[in-house]
């Protein structure tokens, strides 16, 4: 859908309405005792109410036809997907995992959880799904009252349709959907991508420290739809979905919920084009930690520690002198969940496939594979070009991550040989080394 119109900037204080009805916005309150048009007034509330200024950002003012729902059934073809307690009673092991992309021919019915942990009750933890589907969302949409989404196309773009408005989102951007706000996607042929869900946090853009006022992902190219909305009747019936505690519910009613007119505040979903990354990277010796690449964190209450950062490994210059240039071997003391939207990770050049992922639980031992260590220890080392045409992106999390039954068995494409790309390392040791002579 060309020439859709978008806001720019992350968290800023937006207002819009639809041109189809100006001055919809009531002027200088948010509740005259009737609003413009006859509309009514919402308030969705991303934060609590008392929470201080600088994370108290996170309300908008809705002013739509009408926004109440009938009743909530239990529905539940997909649900078991999405329990938490289907997390808990998982495999747990520190084992890493190599996860194949699904087919999406023999998966048309959407959202797939890998792993997660914690959970949406206590407001703390994080899930990963995996999403497939060549069918769009017809008079049906979804509101996820657990938490936010944070999604990463990696084949076909996403017509989104929220409450706010419309996005498109392809391949090599992102969008992320806060808490309790209603979307329904349109796609266009084989689709799919993944999504990283928390609880009980925002995703913020990371801190600059002494990097100063410019780059990372700058705020500016953080886009915002416009007000945009439509006045049909479904007496057919129109489904509302909501993921509420980890199941799934869902409503029927004879109108569409994408009936907002206009709104201000500054809690809405939003997109962002992965291109505008502004990398910051070493320009002297060794190797930055993946840090420098954060695009978004969910902070947790712990000063540093993100419930999950968000970060991508994009097209660059290597210009480290006298230095191992790709990853180092690692340890962690957080999950590092990997995907590849495009390309191949510098890292694994064969077998990790765009669209699959990988799980490196906490502390367990990851790295180059053997052609990468090979070559990367003897190349000469002149500026070059690192990562071109290719999108490898970490979804990095304090939590240790269980793994569902539906990532390691049902989906049936785990790569059960992943740890012998490392098994061909072998022991250059030498103990007659001796420094050199100054
Ligand atoms: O490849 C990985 O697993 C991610 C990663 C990247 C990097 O630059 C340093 C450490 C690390 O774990
Ligand atoms: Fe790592």
């Amino acid at each position: 859908m060309a020439g859709l119109k978008y806001l720019s900037g992350f968290g800023n204080e937006f207002a819009s309405e639809d041109p189809r009805c100006p001055s919809a916005l009531p002027e200088g309150q948010n509740n005259p005792q009737v609003c413009p048009y006859g509309l009514y007034a919402e308030q969705l509330s991303g934060s609590a109410f008392t929470c201080p200024r600088p994370t108290n950002k996170r309300r908008c003012q809705i002013f739509q036809f009408v926004g109440h729902q009938l009743k909530y059934t239990s529905q539940h073809s997909t649900a078991q997907h999405y329990e938490i307690k289907s997390i808990r009673n998982t495999s747990i092991h520190p084992n890493i995992i190599l996860f194949y992309y699904p087919e999406s021919s023999t998966l048309n019915i959407g959202l797939h959880t890998v792993c997660g942990a914690g959970d949406s009750k206590s407001r703390n933890g994080i899930c990963i799904h995996l999403y497939a589907c060549n069918t769009s969302m017809t008079d049906r949409c979804f509101q996820n009252s657990d938490g936010d989404f944070l999604i990463v196309p990696q084949q076909g773009k996403l017509l989104v349709t929220t409450e706010f408005g419309k996005m498109m989102v392809e391949p090599n951007e992102i969008c992320v959907i806060q808490q309790g706000m209603r979307f329904s996607v349109d796609v266009f042929g084989e689709t799919r991508g993944y999504i990283l869900e928390v609880y009980g946090a925002h995703f913020e853009l990371p801190d600059l420290g002494p990097i100063g006022a410019n780059g990372l992902a700058n705020p500016r190219d953080f886009l915002v739809p416009v007000a945009w909305y439509e006045d049909r009747t479904v007496s057919a019936g129109y489904t509302v979905i909501n993921k509420y505690q980890g199941k799934m519910f869902s409503c029927q009613q004879d109108f569409s919920p994408f009936n907002v007119v206009a709104w201000h505040g500054n809690y809405t979903p939003y997109k962002y084009n992965l291109e505008n990354f502004m990398v910051i990277n070493c320009v002297a010796y060794d190797h930055a930690d993946p840090s420098i690449f954060t695009v978004l964190t969910a902070k947790s209450t712990r000063p540093g520690v993100a419930i999950a950062d968000f970060v991508i490994f994009p097209p660059r210059w290597g210009v480290a002198d006298h230095t191992f240039r790709p990853p180092y071997y690692h340890r962690n003391c957080m999950s590092e969940f990997m995907g590849l939207i495009k390309g191949h990770y510098e890292a694994k050049e064969e077998g990790f496939q765009p669209g699959g992922a990988s799980l490196h639980s906490i502390m367990t031992p990851h790295g180059p594979d053997v052609d990468c260590f090979e070559k990367n220890s003897t190349a000469t080392l002149k500026p070059e070009r690192v990562a071109e045409g290719t999108m490898a992106f970490m979804f990095e999390s304090s939590f240790s991550m269980a793994v569902t039954k539906w990532g390691l068995d049902t989906c049936n494409r785990v790569d059960k040989e992943y740890y012998k790309c490392w098994e061909p390392l072998r022991s250059h040791f030498n103990p007659k080394w001796k420094p050199a002579s100054k």
